[in-house]
């Protein structure tokens, strides 16, 4: 067992548990002494403010940063249990299967669709290639494995209704396609959790309609949890099972839509001391 895999028993719908996390950057406190639970099958979203600390907190969890103080602890399949603020951002993607979105998108826009897909199980067939030499000759188990990642891409681009569109560049989609491609590419490397950086930034209202539909079947088919940070309320409220508040890096509220909704804290937070805007 390495020294990021911890031998305690989860609860059993407990997915990430982030237990007292906070981060510096010199005299900035962007995440204050916040804890909370984000559970299976769920969809827990992430609100505050802009400056809250939201980003700051998929950065921790995702390996981009180290916090300064905190754990956050993945319970993944099989019983195993990882402690991602002690893991490189590689190995949280490949072996606790965090994958995530970008508020920027970030797709090989001159690569295909298709490509982008196939690139983003590039480990898994780079493995089954034996780094190179078994791809070289065709070994059985080679062309299985590129096989398995071209239906698994036609799945995902089937799923999000980019299938007419693979062959063409990734740079050349509208928007909105881009979006869901991003989720597409996150989805081909089979995450247990899937972080979400306003993927509904710049849709407009029909395109957001679809997005909550694409989330809500990813999370009731793979049965993966979701965490996601989002402006538009219509996702948010819509979609989320549990939401957590930030505001200037602490936790203010958390509960279901319906709680934070009508939460004091998250009202002051959002329209100012007077409640008015
Ligand atoms: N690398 C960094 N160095 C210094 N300060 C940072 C760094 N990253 C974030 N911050 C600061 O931490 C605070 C929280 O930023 P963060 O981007 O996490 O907020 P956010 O809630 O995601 O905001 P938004 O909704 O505008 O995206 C901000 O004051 C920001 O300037």
């Amino acid at each position: 067992m390495s020294a990021a895999m911890a031998a305690v028993s989860p609860a059993a719908d407990t997915l990430l548990n982030v237990e007292r996390l906070t981060m510096r950057f010199g005299g900035l406190i962007a995440i204050n002494d916040v804890s909370f639970v984000a559970k299976r099958r769920q969809i827990t979203g992430i609100i505050g403010p802009n400056g809250a600390g939201k980003t700051t907190l998929f950065n921790c969890i995702t390996g981009f940063y180290k916090p300064t103080v905190g754990r956050l602890t993945l319970h993944g399949d099989a019983g195993h249990t990882y402690l991602l603020e002690q893991m490189d951002g590689f190995r949280i993607g490949q072996k606790a299967r965090v994958a995530r979105t970008f508020q920027n998108i970030r797709l090989f826009t001159g690569m295909s669709v298709l490509e982008n897909l196939m690139v983003a199980q590039h480990n898994k067939l780079m493995l089954a290639s034996g780094y190179t030499v078994l791809g070289l000759f065709g070994w059985p188990s080679f062309r299985r494995a590129e096989r398995d990642a071209r239906d698994k891409a036609v799945h995902w681009l089937e799923k999000t209704r980019l299938i007419g569109v693979a062959d063409q560049p990734a740079g050349s989609l509208p928007y909105g396609d881009q979006r869901r491609l991003e989720i597409a590419r996150a989805m081909c490397t089979d995450p247990i959790m899937l972080c979400l950086d306003e993927p509904a930034a710049g849709l407009n209202p029909r395109e957001s309609a679809d997005l909550n539909s694409l989330l809500l079947s990813i999370r009731d088919e793979f049965g993966i949890g979701l965490l996601l940070i989002e402006h538009d309320m219509s996702v948010v409220m819509g979609i989320s099972d549990h939401i957590v508040v930030l505001d200037y890096g602490r936790k203010i509220a958390e509960g279901t839509p319906l709680d934070i909704r009508n939460d004091p804290a998250v009202i002051r937070a959002y329209l100012g001391e007077d409640g008015q805007e």
